[in-house]
C-alpha cells in the first residue's frame, strides 16, 4: 500500500502531458510529491526539467538507480477519457505517466524502510526527444550520485497485468531521427513542366528509402526506414515548391545506423541531379541500443519468484530508449511491463489498465530489497 493512490497521481500526470525539456508542470508536480514523503535520508536535486531523489541506506556499499521518463508526445489524445490531457495535441502515449507514478510508489516504499545501499530514483526529461539520457548523465547533479547499477521499465501494451519481461543482451535498437527538406520550384497546377514538384520528388522518396532496407542491408541485421509526417505545399492548384519529411531510422547494429546514413545521402544526390532541387538533411538525436547485462536480468527474474509476477523471455524490439545511453556508461537492464492495451505506444487511444500500477510498484521495490 502507499499513502497516496496510485491511479489518481497517474490521472493527475496524465493531464498534464509536455515534451522534451519544457517538463515544468511535470517537475514541480513531482517535487511536491517527493516533499511529502521526503525523511532526513533523502536529498533531492534537479537537473534542467528532472528530477534526482537520493535515498541514503543503512551500510552502504554501493547505489542501485532507477530511472523513470517525463515526457509526453505531440499526439492529440483520442482516448475519450475523462482525465485526458489538458494540454492541447500532447498526450502521454508512451506510458511516461505511468513510470513517474511507478517511480514515486517505490521511492516511497524504500524512503519507508530503506536497504543496506544507497537508492537513487532519476526522473529523467525527453526520452521522446531530444534526449535526455546522455547529457544528464553527464551533470555535475548526476555524476555526484552517479549510481553503480541502473535499471528502469517501459509498459507493454502487448503484455497482459501481471506479466513483466526482458532479456539478457539486445533489448531495444540503435535510433536516429531523420528530417529531410526538400526546395524545387512552385507554379501552377497546369504547368507541371515549368515548375518543380516537391510533393512528387519527396513522395518517390519516402518509397525509394524502404529499399535501402530491403536491398542494400544485411537481411540478417535488423532495420527500419520510417517516415512518419510528409508536409507540403499550400493549396491543391498549386505546385509545391518545398516538403518535409520527418522520420527515424532504427537497427539492431550500431554500424548500420552509419550504413543507412550513407545510402540516404546517396540517394539524396541523385535525387537532387533527378529532380532537380536541394535536399537538407538533419539527423536530429540519435539513441545508443539498449544491451542488458545477463547478471541483473537473471537477478530480476529470480527476485520475483516469491511474487505472483510471471517474468516472461521478451524478444528484442526496434524501439529506441535514450536510457540505452545511460547503459553504455552504467551496467543494468531494462524490463516490459505488461499494461494490456488493445492500442499500441505511441497511439492516440493507448488506454494502459491501471492495475499494472501496483505490479510495477511491487517489480520494482521487489528488485531494489533483493540487494539486501
Ligand atoms: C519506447 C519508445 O517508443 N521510444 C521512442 C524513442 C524515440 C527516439 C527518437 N525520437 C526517434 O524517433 O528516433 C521510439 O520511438 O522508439
Amino acid at each position: 500500500m502507499t499513502a497516496f493512490d496510485l491511479q489518481t497521481v497517474r490521472r493527475e500526470l496524465h493531464q498534464i502531458p509536455e515534451l522534451g525539456f519544457e517538463e515544468e508542470k511535470t517537475q514541480s508536480y513531482l517535487l511536491t510529491k517527493i516533499q511529502e514523503m521526503a525523511t532526513d535520508r533523502v536529498e533531492v536535486k534537479t537537473w534542467r526539467t528532472g528530477v534526482l531523489v537520493h535515498i541514503s541506506g543503512t551500510n552502504p556499499a554501493q547505489r542501485i538507480g532507477f530511472r523513470s521518463d517525463m515526457d509526453g508526445l505531440p499526439i492529440l489524445e483520442d482516448t475519450g477519457f475523462d482525465f485526458a490531457s489538458t494540454h492541447a495535441g500532447k498526450m502521454h502515449a508512451c506510458g511516461h505517466d505511468f513510470h513517474m507514478t511507478i517511480a514515486l510508489a517505490a521511492m516511497e516504499k524504500i524512503i519507508a524502510q530503506p536497504i543496506k545501499d544507497d537508492v537513487l530514483f532519476i526522473f529523467q526529461p525527453a526520452e521522446e526527444g531530444p534526449g535526455g539520457a546522455k547529457p544528464m548523465i553527464a551533470s555535475d547533479e548526476f555524476l555526484v550520485w552517479k549510481p553503480d547499477t541502473i535499471f528502469a521499465l517501459h509498459i507493454a501494451p502487448e503484455l497482459p497485468v501481471g506479466k513483466v519481461s526482458s532479456k539478457p543482451g539486445l533489448l531495444f535498437a540503435n535510433t536516429s531521427e531523420l528530417f529531410l527538406d526538400f526546395k524545387g520550384l512552385g507554379g501552377h497546377a497546369a504547368y507541371p513542366h515549368l515548375a518543380k514538384d516537391m510533393t512528387v520528388a519527396a513522395s518517390n522518396f519516402v518509397v525509394q528509402a524502404q529499399q535501402i532496407v530491403s536491398r542494400r542491408l544485411n537481411p540478417l541485421d535488423g532495420s527500419v526506414v520510417t517516415i512518419g509526417k510528409m508536409e507540403s505545399g499550400f493549396v491543391q492548384n498549386a505546385i509545391a515548391e518545398t516538403a518535409r519529411l520527418e522520420g527515424t531510422i532504427r537497427t539492431t547494429e550500431a554500424s548500420s545506423i552509419v550504413l543507412v546514413k550513407d545510402e540516404l545521402e546517396k540517394l539524396i544526390k541523385g535525387f537532387e541531379i533527378a529532380y532537380d532541387c536541394q535536399i537538407d538533411v538533419d539527423y536530429g538525436s540519435n539513441y545508443y541500443q539498449v544491451v542488458n547485462e545477463t547478471k541483473y536480468v537473471d537477478q530480476f527474474k529470480n527476485s520475483l519468484q516469491h511474487t505472483d509476477i510471471t517474468y516472461v523471455q521478451a524478444s528484442a524490439a526496434m524501439t529506441g530508449e535514450d536510457f540505452g545511453d545511460m547503459l553504455k556508461e552504467i551496467p543494468g537492464f531494462m524490463f516490459w511491463l505488461g499494461v494490456d492495451s488493445p492500442y499500441g505506444l505511441h497511439h492516440a487511444k493507448l488506454a494502459p489498465n491501471e492495475e499494472a500500477l501496483s505490479v510495477g510498484v511491487e517489480a520494482v521495490e521487489t528488485f531494489i530489497r533483493s540487494f539486501d
